[in-house]
């Protein structure tokens, strides 16, 4: 099995994650893509994220229909600052002969060496990026220290083309606390969800 691993903080889910992985799901040949939302995700220690159950709730609506794509709870089950190495060590274990692909953003590689352990994730999984608008171009040179030249190379037809999204939950959170509208930016539901239960300073409907 080709599984795709997509870890984020998702609070909330947007219309990019989906389109993302939905891309790579057909680009990279994916049989899954699971879904990880993060207890505590290590750079973002001081963000204070909707609870585990309205991101689970958000990302299980978000998803709905698509056979390919599921929510791990691995990450929330475990608690803590959800490290990527623990969750792929995890993951192995679960499903020993999954080829493991690592979906992460343009903005994320850039940051890659700041990761716990970034030569073990490299060889557990493959990482396979997306572009970001406002991001620097992926630059696959970051993980050279990391992994063989000739692994290195491997990972080359990994970068996913997908149409540039600018969408981020930082705008979605942003958008609600300021009462403006987020329509079209996440799926309807999840955004009658938030309205409904007033995230993110939502003043409701
Ligand atoms: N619009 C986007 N284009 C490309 N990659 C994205 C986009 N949105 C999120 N990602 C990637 O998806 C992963 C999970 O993202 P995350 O859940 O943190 O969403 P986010 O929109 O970046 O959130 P925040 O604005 O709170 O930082 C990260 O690897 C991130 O780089
Ligand atoms: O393992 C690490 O050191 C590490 C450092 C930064 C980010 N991550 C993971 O990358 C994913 C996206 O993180 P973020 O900060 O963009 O929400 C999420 O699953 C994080 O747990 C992981």
């Amino acid at each position: 099995m080709r599984l795709g691993i997509f870890g984020g903080s998702f609070s909330p889910v947007h219309f990019g994650h989906l389109l993302l992985a939905e891309y790579a799901r057909e680009q990279l040949s994916l049989d899954e893509v699971w879904f990880v939302p993060a207890a505590t995700p290590p750079h973002k220690l001081d963000q204070r994220l909707a609870s585990d159950d309205d991101r689970v709730a958000m990302l299980q609506m978000a998803i709905a229909g698509n056979e390919a794509f599921t929510v791990c709870p691995l990450e929330l089950e475990r608690g803590g600052v959800s490290y990527t190495v623990d969750t792929l060590r995890e993951i192995r274990t679960l499903v020993p002969d999954a080829d493991l692909f690592l979906l992460i953003g343009g903005d994320s590689l850039a940051d890659f060496s700041t990761w716990r352990s970034p030569d073990e994730i490299c060889q557990m999984a493959a990482p396979a990026v997306m572009r970001r608008p406002g991001s620097p171009e992926p630059d696959w040179s970051v993980l050279a220290p990391y992994c063989s030249a000739e692994r290195l190379a491997s990972f080359a037809g990994n970068l996913v083309d997908v149409p540039g999204i600018g969408l981020s939950s930082t705008e979605i959170r942003r958008r609600c606390a300021a009462g403006q509208t987020i329509r079209y930016q996440t799926p309807r539901g999840v955004e009658m969800y938030i309205e409904t239960k007033r995230l993110f300073g939502h003043p409701g409907v």
